[in-house]
Order: structure tokens, then C-alpha cells, then sequence
């Protein structure tokens, strides 16, 4: 059967950063995304999860913070680096933080809340698609470091999903080596033996 939403999804691929472009999705569209995010699986309905929009003088601001952290992790940095640095958040219009917020709970593991942060992060992405935008899915050094996490406003405790980028892009995007689907599933044949 024919079907639009499969046909996207065996095509969907990630546009490159420097190429998402103005204008940037409209607070409507953005409204829309985040509803889509949040509809995911979530064990116990925790919702362990929140996003971070980045966009605007904020995007510059940051830039200057992750350049004076990198500097202050690693010293003076080379010009290049420099740049790279003040750049990190501003070559996309938005950047959406999605941010893994655990909770306390007796039965439900953290990994478990982590896992339904990274489908909110998708279905985000899946979202933007659908509204025509082009998206990329980045971590980064500055997500592994507590500073890091600090300047770009998650708690000690929150985790980052991913910095999702959006923008208004003209693909198609270049493809990328797929895995083989039939290599990745066989029927069960009982328990692991080593
Ligand atoms: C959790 C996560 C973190 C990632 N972090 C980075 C990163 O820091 N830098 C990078 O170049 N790519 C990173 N990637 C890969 C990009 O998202 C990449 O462009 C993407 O996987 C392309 O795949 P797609 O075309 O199937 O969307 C990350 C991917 C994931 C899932």
C-alpha cells in the first residue's frame, strides 16, 4: 500500500549544519513540534524530558561562553578554533536542546527516561521535516561537561539529548552508507550461547 509516511521514512536523512538556512520555523511551527516531541513512550508518564529553544543574540551569546570555556579547558585556542567555537550555536537559525530530566522513581529506571528523551528528539526532527525544514542532530564536546551543560542552561542533574538544528533547507541532503536491513534481524533460536 502506498504510503507518505513510509516513503519519508525510508528516505529521511540529516541536512548539513552550514546549509539551514533563514527563515527559521514561526513560534506556530514550533508549538507544533514540541507537541509531537512530547508524544512519545514514556514509562509512568514522567515526561523526563524538556527543550531549550536557542535562537536570536542568545545563539552569539553562547558562542562567546563555549569559546572562553574551550580556552579556559584547553588555553589559548588557534584562530580557527576560535571561530569554531563562537559559531557552534549560530549557523543554524534554531537550535532545540533537548534535555533528559530524570526523575525519581522506585520502579522506573533512569536509562529508561534517557531512551524516551532520545525518541522525543526524533519525533522532533520528524516533526520539522514534515513542516518542510531541514534538521541536524548534534551532541558535542560541551554536552559531555558539566560547565558546558551549566552555560547552556541544563541543572546538574539533566542530561543532554541532543541539540537538534533546524532551518528552511534546499535538499535533497547527500546520502549517507545505509546498514543492510536484512542483515539486522533473524527470527529467535532461544537462549544466547557464547
Ligand atoms: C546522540 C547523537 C549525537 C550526535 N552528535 C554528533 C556530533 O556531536 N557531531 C557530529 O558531527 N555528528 C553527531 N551526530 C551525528 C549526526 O546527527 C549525523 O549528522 C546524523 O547521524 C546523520 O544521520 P541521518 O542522515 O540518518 O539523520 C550525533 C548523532 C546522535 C544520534
Amino acid at each position: 500500500m502506498a504510503s507518505p509516511i513510509i516513503d519519508f521514512l525510508l528516505t529521511r536523512n540529516s541536512a548539513p549544519i552550514p546549509e539551514l538556512k533563514e527563515p527559521a520555523p514561526s513560534d506556530a511551527d514550533i508549538a507544533t513540534m514540541i507537541a509531537a516531541a512530547s508524544r512519545v513512550p514514556d514509562h509512568g508518564r514522567l515526561e523526563p524530558w524538556r527543550f531549550i529553544l536557542y535562537r536570536g543574540q542568545a545563539r552569539v551569546e553562547i558562542g562567546r561562553k563555549l569559546a572562553a570555556l574551550a580556552e579556559q579547558r584547553e588555553g589559548p585556542l588557534p584562530e580557527n578554533r576560535h571561530n569554531q567555537e563562537l559559531a557552534r550555536f549560530s549557523r543554524a537559525p534554531l537550535v532545540i536542546g533537548v534535555v533528559s530530566v530524570p526523575k525519581d522513581n522506585p520502579k522506573i529506571p533512569q536509562w529508561e527516561m534517557f531512551l524516551s528523551g532520545g525518541m522525543a528528539a526524533m519525533n522532533l526532527m520528524i516533526a520539522a521535516n514534515a513542516l518542510g525544514y531541514g534538521t541536524n542532530m548534534i551532541s558535542n564536546w560541551y554536552s559531555d561537561v558539566a560547565e558546558g551543560r551549566a552555560l547552556l542552561g541544563l541543572a546538574p542533574q539533566e542530561r543532554v539529548v541532543g541539540f537538534v538544528h533546524i532551518g528552511s533547507y534546499q535538499g535533497p541532503a547527500p546520502e549517507r552508507p545505509r546498514p543492510d536491513p536484512a542483515k539486522l534481524y533473524a527470527d529467535y533460536t532461544g537462549p544466547w550461547k557464547a
